[in-house]
């Protein structure tokens, strides 16, 4: 049987370490402070900006909650990452995606102050993260890597396959595995033989939003599975829950394999909050 790693318990852990930091902090004079923005009611953003508000309560992360209608305008949005951007209580800021399709993501991010960007996707910090600098890194691949940490000792010359290129997801965390001398592939819904692919690798990394997409045939004895995939299903007696992209009644042969739910998914926030905490100390 693989080894099923649970990010739920290493979020705890770090989550921890995080609340420590936090006390810290308060006690030379700063209390970390992070600010919330949620467009509209996509249902699933209520229920991440939900999770996100308790966890940061949970470690001591003084947050800013702003809601806004799905049709406030663009303007209204960039004076309002002004004033977060301004504010000395405020060391972390994070607008969550998706944004109603009349306001254009790209401009509002460029608006962070990439100090304050806890997310990692502003053009400098993507920079930085492709130049191995030290700038903040976005949450999910942040959280891939803490996984691997737990299971992996030597990155070196290993084979990665990353399933998915998304500005989010695929992309950076390539660019880490190829910090730690992985042999990296970035894989995509084009590509060309994709099972013969991924069965070369050590590590696979999919984040490609589709079902059971990994089958156990297509996963290398031995290997490392980190699923991102969520996606929310109704199954046949009417119950909802969410799968992940990796088949996971099919990697018995795995050596280690993450879940959905409880796998990257608690990673993604716990991270948040170690960013806003490495934010807030910078300042
Ligand atoms: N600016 C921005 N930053 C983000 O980091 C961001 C975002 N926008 N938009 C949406 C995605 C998605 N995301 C998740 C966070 C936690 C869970 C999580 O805790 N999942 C639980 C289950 C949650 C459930 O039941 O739905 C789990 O996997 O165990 C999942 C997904 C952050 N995102």
């Amino acid at each position: 049987m693989a080894r099923v790693l649970r990010g739920d318990i290493v979020a705890d852990a770090l989550c921890s370490r995080v609340a420590e930091e936090v006390l810290r902090l308060k006690a030379g004079g700063v209390a970390p402070g992070l600010a919330v923005v949620l467009v509209g009611d996509d249902p699933p953003s209520q229920v991440y900006v939900r999770r996100k508000l308790i966890k940061a309560r949970e470690v001591g992360i003084r947050s800013f909650e702003h809601r806004l209608p799905a049709e406030t305008g663009e303007e209204a949005l960039l004076t309002l990452i002004g004033t977060l951007n301004a504010d000395p209580l405020v060391h972390g800021i994070l607008v969550q995606l998706p944004l109603p399709p009349h306001i254009s993501a790209g401009k509002l991010l460029d608006a962070i102050d990439p100090s304050k960007d806890v997310d990692g996707f502003h053009p400098v910090n993507v920079g930085r993260l492709s130049i191995g600098n030290d700038g903040l890194i976005p949450c999910t691949p942040l959280g891939c890597m803490l996984l691997l940490d737990e299971v992996v000792t030597e990155f070196r010359g290993l084979k990665a396959v990353v399933i998915g290129k998304s500005n989010i997801v695929g992309k950076p965390v390539a660019l880490l595995l190829l910090e730690r001398e992985c042999t990296v592939t970035v894989t995509h819904i084009h590509t060309r033989n994709l099972p013969d692919i991924v069965r070369g690798a050590d590590i696979v990394v999919v984040a490609a939003g589709s079902p059971r997409l990994v089958r156990g045939d297509w996963v290398k004895p031995g290997a490392v599975v980190i699923d991102v995939g969520i996606t929310r299903v109704v199954d046949d007696d009417g119950n909802a829950r969410i799968v992940g992209d990796a088949a996971a009644d099919e990697m018995d042969h795995a050596a280690v394999v993450t879940p959905v739910p409880n796998g990257v998914g608690p990673m993604t926030i716990a991270c948040l909050l170690s960013n806003t905490v490495k934010a807030a100390r910078r300042r």
